[in-house]
């Protein structure tokens, strides 16, 4: 369980998890590879020469849950700013609305960002099939709405749900402007997600969950797309 994908070599470990709230829970997670202290995937690490960028992303609250976070800022406000201040995470909470009003919160492109660049890796704690349900059963037992696994194959389960990059935000669209990937790296079964058209500052980054498995139940889609499917389930 402890395993974690790739070189994940120091993972904070003073992260408080364990708070009852699930947004609060998840507003304080480690958001950049710096942060993290991870390699990303190199340029000679790709078969296809993809010179990674540089880090593109930023993380937005987004509708219902942006005014949960503002809520729960005011009454942690204390806590929050040490927090925040110590992780140099206050900008995160300065972003705009999106018309995702449902999804949770969102990840948005910092830059522009051309087609089939390399933009991020999923990252997060392999577990097995085993530990998988376990947890999958504590989310509901919780009554979590948000599941942050994907599988990859038997018993590896990628899980960024305690431990992850901004990656953990992308949400799902049926019209996505990214593609989540998976590639042969060293021998190591890596996940990348490349932008799949060009994308503008500011856009919300989003890819099809359905290319792999994300865990949970079936959730009613709100990506807004005109093809949208109606729910994010793995077909
Ligand atoms: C990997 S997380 C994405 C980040 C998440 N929005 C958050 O606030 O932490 C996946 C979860 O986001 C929500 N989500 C993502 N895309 C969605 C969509 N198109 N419609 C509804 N909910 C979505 C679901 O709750 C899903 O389980």
């Amino acid at each position: 369980m402890d395993t974690v994908i790739l070189s994940l070599k120091s993972y904070r470990k003073n992260i408080p998890i364990t708070v009852g709230n699930e947004a609060f829970r998840r507003l304080p997670l480690p958001h950049t590879f710096q942060e993290f202290n991870i390699d990303p995937i190199k340029k000679e690490e790709l078969d296809n020469g993809t010179e990674p960028p540089p880090y593109k992303i930023k993380i937005i609250p987004t509708g219902l849950y942006w005014l949960a976070a503002l809520g729960l800022v005011t009454a942690q406000m204390s806590a929050l700013t040490n927090h925040f201040a110590d992780r140099k995470r206050l900008r995160s909470l300065s972003g705009i609305l999106l018309q995702t009003q449902y999804c949770g919160w969102g990840s948005r492109a910092l830059e522009a960002i051309e087609k089939d660049d390399f933009v991020i890796e999923f990252v997060g704690e392999v577990i097995d099939d085993e530990t998988c349900e376990e947890r999958l059963e504590d989310m509901r037992r919780r009554g979590d709405k948000n599941f942050y696994m994907c599988k990859v194959k038997k018993d590896f389960v990628i899980d960024a749900t305690f431990k992850g990059n901004d990656c953990r935000f992308f949400n799902h669209s049926c019209e996505p402007n990214c593609q989540l990937q998976k590639w042969q790296v060293n021998g190591k079964t890596r996940l990348g997600v490349f932008a799949s058209k060009a994308i503008e500052v500011g856009e919300p980054l989003t890819y099809d969950y359905r290319f792999e498995q994300h865990y949970g139940p079936e959730i009613e889609c709100f990506c807004g797309a005109q093809n949208c499917q109606g729910n994010m389930s793995y077909v």
